[in-house]
């Protein structure tokens, strides 16, 4: 049976915020959040965002989604990817830019993985949307994550560049939240 309200359990304010400005008013479900910074196992990403789901099925006992970023340098073979959090957390925007010296090829992919459980214990389905890019030093605003350093391909300004119309126009999160909304729409 559809659920009425649907929880989005994030420890992350900037990703909430980019969310409901997303969604606006036409998600067919009340969106409601929960913050909770999940312990989120190492893996693919596919499995980080399964297990993070699960666990919060688990704490919360009840239908919910989370969701999980990963920036992937390509020459590095699709690293920092789900662990880019700590990345950032101890290298920095410069520091993350600097990673990619040694190497020619400077392009990444964005990815955003929403996962749901409808709370019946294992049961996740995954909405995933990935904007290509290029990895450049800083430019922009700093107050959210990596923003800075990421250019998407056919712009000349970085995330942090873009203003968040923009950016959520075309983003890995906004393509994942497209996918998300129509299941949502055709299963309600
Ligand atoms: O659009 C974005 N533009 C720039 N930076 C971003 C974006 N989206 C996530 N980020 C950052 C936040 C965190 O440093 C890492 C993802 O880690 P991730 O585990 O997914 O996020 P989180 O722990 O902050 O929140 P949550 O409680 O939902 O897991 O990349
Ligand atoms: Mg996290």
């Amino acid at each position: 049976m559809a659920q009425k309200t649907l929880t989005f359990v994030t420890g992350n304010i900037k990703k909430l915020e980019e969310i409901k400005a997303i969604l606006g008013n036409s998600f067919p479900l009340d969106v409601t959040n929960y913050k909770l910074d999940l312990p989120e196992l190492q893996g693919e990403i596919d499995e980080v965002s399964i297990k993070k789901c699960q666990e919060a099925a688990r704490i919360l006992n009840k239908p919910v989604v989370v969701e999980d970023t990963s920036l992937c340098f390509n020459a590095l073979k699709g690293l920092p990817g789900p662990y880019i959090k700590w990345f950032l957390e101890k290298l920095k925007p410069e520091g993350l830019h600097k990673l990619l010296t040694g190497w020619e090829d400077k392009s990444a992919e964005a990815v955003c993985t929403f996962a749901y459980s409808s709370g019946i214990e294992g049961d996740v389905q995954l909405f995933q949307g990935k904007t290509s890019g290029t990895i450049v030093y800083p430019r922009g605003t700093r107050d959210f994550g990596w923003d800075c350093i990421f250019q998407p391909d056919g712009y000349d300004k970085t995330y942090g560049e873009l203003s968040k119309e923009e950016k959520n126009k075309i983003s890995h999160r906004y393509k994942a939240l497209d996918k998300l909304k129509t299941h949502f729409i055709e299963n309600i």
